[in-house]
């Protein structure tokens, strides 16, 4: 079956740019992403390409090739799903803030509305795709949604999760390390499926790097590559604190352990903990999913993860407090990042919102800069925390748009995001506009150690004591 229409559910951070990789890729598709949030499609739809909701290297420039000739951004759901032989369902699965399962378990609320409006609208047969990531056996659910509130057509159902990473989004989906297709391959129609999907990669990934597998093994094979990087993280995040205490450097510890072609070099950089809207809550799923098993030893083995995370950004606000001698009661912290990595506009998770808080909670007052994030993000990250009241957390926080102006004055930088630019200021300037002594918490690992210390800086890096 050759496909000629898509539509794709939900366009956010993953549905925006890979339909519009898709799109690029394949212009004799037409690719419909639609959303229930107006602003959201609206912004998609905007003229001014600086204006999408999502920023990602590269991507306006694939929007600007795409969009109203074979990309299409809309909220007539219906329309879209109807006109499409091909839907992904790329909804959000946050983790589920009420009832069983509560902090844990994946809230599939969003995919089941999804699942049953395909059921209600589609007049013929459909594949379907889940592109969230989803508890392992999802599948299942959905099919029986499908089958017994459609409308007597037939449903296949594919797994075909995500790997991309946010800020390195459009290069990822272009040269995929590989793509994951989870299918039934004992039927007919099953097969037929999944070949349509791997036809559509096919046009730019290199068939080797397409793989097919059972549905389920598809589901799970993204929760377990999730936990098994954010385990990385965590465990040299582990690491850093015996660097802190032994005089061994985090940097040179990776290097070495990172040159065994066993371990390899990536995703060794220790830092104030990992964030992103998926590393948690997957590994929380992933949990729950082990306890609902009754495999108790396997539900801890992957908490610990999280826990050693957590760990790591309490002990970054730590180590500030007990640096400043004891107190930031009303000493101005200026806080260099927000995302929770550089090149994203995204700050879900971000270990500075833990942070931040942690820094009022002892009346420090934070002065931030982010060279993406706006003012009302920072702002709707720390609210909904509840922590104190809203004015309060303003009263204490203030976003800067020049990052000189947010270290004036300030007792101590803290750096929460690996942003390039930050390698480039002028620290000599920076540190003459700061009280004394001048104190840096490097949290990323990135900035000059020695060119600071020149110029006068109290420099503390995560993972080293010298
Ligand atoms: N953010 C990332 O880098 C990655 C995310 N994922 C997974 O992909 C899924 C989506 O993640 P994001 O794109 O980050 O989420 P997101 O929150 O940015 O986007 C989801 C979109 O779905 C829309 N939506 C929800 N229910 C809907 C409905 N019934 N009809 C129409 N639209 C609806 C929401 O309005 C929202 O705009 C999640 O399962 C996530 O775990 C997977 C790989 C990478
Ligand atoms: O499912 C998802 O959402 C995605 O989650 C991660 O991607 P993402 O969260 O966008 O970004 P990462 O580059 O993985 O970084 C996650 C966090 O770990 C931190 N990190 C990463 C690497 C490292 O060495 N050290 C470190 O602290 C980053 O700063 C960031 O806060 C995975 O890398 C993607 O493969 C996956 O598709």
């Amino acid at each position: 079956m050759k496909i000629k229409t898509i539509c794709c559910i939900g366009a956010g951070y993953v549905g925006g740019p890979t339909m519009a990789v898709i799109a690029k890729q394949c212009p004799h598709i037409k690719v419909t992403v639609v959303d229930i949030n107006e602003a959201r499609i609206a912004a998609w739809n905007s003229k001014n390409l600086d204006h999408l909701p999502i920023f990602e290297p590269g991507l306006a420039d694939i929007v600007k090739q795409t969009r109203d000739k074979n990309l299409f951004f809309s909220t007539d759901i219906d329309k879209a799903i109807d006109e499409a032989q091909m839907i992904f369902m790329s909804v959000n699965t946050p983790t589920k803030t009420y009832g069983k399962g509560k902090g844990m378990a994946a809230d599939l609320k969003y995919i089941e509305l999804c699942a049953r409006q395909i059921a209600r609208v589609s007049k013929q047969n459909k594949i379907v795709v889940e592109k969230s990531t989803l508890p392992v056996r999802t599948a299942s659910a959905i099919k029986s949604i499908l089958d017994n509130v459609g409308n007597d057509v037939n449903f296949q159902i594919l797994s075909n999760p995500e790997f991309l990473a946010e800020g390195t989004a459009v290069q990822d989906l272009l040269n995929p390390d590989r793509v994951l297709i989870g299918g039934d391959q004992s039927t007919e129609k099953g097969h037929e499926a999944v070949q349509a999907l791997v036809d559509i990669y096919a046009n730019w990934v290199p068939k080797a790097q397409i793989l097919t597998t059972n549905v389920w093994s598809s589901e799970l094979s993204k929760l377990t590559a999730n936990a098994f990087l954010a385990q990385r993280v965590s465990s040299i995040n582990a690491m850093s604190e015996i660097c802190e205490k032994t005089g061994a450097d985090v940097k040179e510890v990776s290097k070495a352990i990172g040159m065994d072609s066993r371990i390899g070099p990536k995703f060794l950089n220790a830092s104030v903990g990992f964030g992103g809207s998926c590393f948690q809550k997957d590994i929380l799923n992933l949990v729950y999913i082990a306890k609902t098993y009754g495999l108790n030893e396997v539900a801890d083995y992957w908490e610990q993860v999280i826990i050693m995370n957590d760990h790591q950004k309490n002990r970054f606000s730590d180590n500030i407090v007990s640096t400043l001698y004891n107190t930031v009661s009303g000493k101005k912290i200026a806080f260099l990042g927000w995302a929770f990595k550089k090149d994203t506009n995204d700050t879900r998770e971000s270990a500075a919102i833990k942070v931040a808080d942690n820094l009022l909670s002892e009346q420090a007052e934070i002065e931030v800069y982010d060279p993406k994030v706006s003012k009302e993000r920072i702002y709707a990250d720390l609210d909904y925390l509840k922590t104190r009241p809203s004015e309060e957390n303003k009263t204490l926080l203030t976003v800067k748009t020049d990052p000189y102006q947010a270290c004036k004055n300030a007792h101590a930088i803290a750096v929460l995001t690996e942003w390039d630019e930050f390698k480039d200021y002028n620290w000599e300037s920076i540190y003459n506009s700061m009280q004394k002594p001048a104190f840096i918490f490097d949290g990323r690992g990135i900035l000059d150690k020695q060119q600071l210390e020149k110029i006068g800086f109290a420099y503390y890096k995560i993972g080293s004591s010298n």
